[in-house]
């Protein structure tokens, strides 16, 4: 009989990513995958490995909405539940978000080894909900350990996509080569999967007053149309260790799967925390390595400082951070996952 999976965690690319990086993983271990998602999330359109199952559930946010969504999250862990009975997987792991939430419940109502993981310093109201009931708890920023019992909490890093890993070993010629960009400094700034508004204003301020910079833009959901000849745009990269690669200087969000991997690649970067995640979770996210002196950490509300924070960057050589940056950096974050799932089983 075949070793099987089920993995829940999805919505954005911050749950999904470690997700399917895990995944991944576990099938070259020989298991076969059993994927649970929404249907309104990034994951819709990726391909994942194993089998995928969506299904029509959101978040539960304002007084009206709450009712229908526990609702629909309630009615899926029993179709969760049926699944699980029929192909009697060896454990779960969830990624969490809300998606997470039905298949949580469905492992505590088939006692399926239920393991989870948490990619924020501080976590969600789903992990620590889902928490009381899980074997193992896996956590990214040693932050986290305050919020979990401490006998069965392990820090693990995130599972970062293999795709971005592979770009490691590029050189940064090769990679500039292959973006057919000149020899000017480059500044990459985007805000997370989904993109930030106030970011993209920032990339076509710095492209406006810095011609000697190429500035590449990441934009997101909110699309915009200014045109200047050193601003590039994207509304999305698939290939973002290629653009980690070739950057000099990132700006971003400091969502989890960001953060470590600008650390894999050694980036300095100026992180602007989205101001209303949940428990200011992006800001604790990076606060740590601002405090180390390996990058800079601004508050939305203080984007009239950038300019003057910015300036002094430019003039420092950040290549001398890269090596003490990857210090930080856990590339096997699957593996270790792995490895503590099987002391268990
Ligand atoms: C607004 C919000 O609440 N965001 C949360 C969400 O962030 P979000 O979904 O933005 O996630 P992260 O910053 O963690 O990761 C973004 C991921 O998207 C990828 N990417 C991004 C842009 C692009 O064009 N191409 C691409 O592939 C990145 O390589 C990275 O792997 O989940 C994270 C992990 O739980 C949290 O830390 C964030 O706080």
């Amino acid at each position: 009989m075949s070793k099987k999976v089920f993995i829940a965690g999805g919505g954005t690319g911050g749950h999904f990513y470690p997700a399917l990086a895990t995944s991944k993983y576990l099938a070259e271990k020989g298991y076969e995958i059993f994927y649970f998602g929404t249907k309104y999330g990034i994951e819709k359109d990726k391909d994942f490995v194993g089998k995928k199952f969506l299904y029509d559930i959101k978040g539960i946010r304002g007084k009206t909405g709450k009712i229908k969504s526990s609702f629909k999250l309630l009615k899926t862990a029993f179709e969760i539940k049926k699944i699980i009975k029929k192909e009697k997987p060896d454990f779960a792991i969830c990624f969490g978000g809300y998606t997470s939430v039905p298949l949580g419940i469905a492992s505590k109502l088939t006692n399926t080894p239920l393991f989870i993981h948490e990619q924020n310093s501080i976590p969600s109201y789903t992990n620590l909900l889902l928490s009381k009931i899980a074997k193992k708890i896996f956590i990214t920023f040693d932050y986290s350990f305050k919020y979990f019992p401490k006998n069965k909490t392990v820090k693990t890093g995130l599972p970062i996509r293999k795709s971005v890993k592979d770009r490691l070993n590029l050189k940064k010629e090769e990679a500039r080569k292959i973006l057919s960009l000149d020899n000017r400094k480059i500044v990459l700034i985007f805000g997370g999967s989904q993109g930030a508004k106030r970011l993209n204003e920032l990339a076509v301020n710095i492209a406006k007053n810095y011609s000697n910079l190429l500035v590449i833009n990441i934009f997101g959901k909110s699309d915009y149309n200014e045109e200047l000849p050193n601003l590039i745009k994207f509304p999305y990269y698939e290939d973002m260790g290629l653009l980690y690669k070739v950057s000099d200087i990132v700006i971003s969000r400091s969502g989890s799967g960001t953060v470590n991997e600008l650390i894999a690649f050694g980036k300095y970067s100026i992180y602007i925390p989205y101001p209303y995640a949940a428990s200011d979770h992006q800001f604790y996210n990076v606060k740590w390595l601002e405090e180390k002196g390996l990058s800079k950490v601004l508050r939305e509300n203080q984007l009239n400082k950038f300019f003057e924070i910015f300036d002094n960057i430019l003039k420092l050589d950040i290549t001398n951070f890269e090596d003490k940056i990857k210090q930080f950096s856990i590339l096997n974050a699957e593996e270790r996952i792995y490895k503590e799932i099987e002391k268990v089983l």
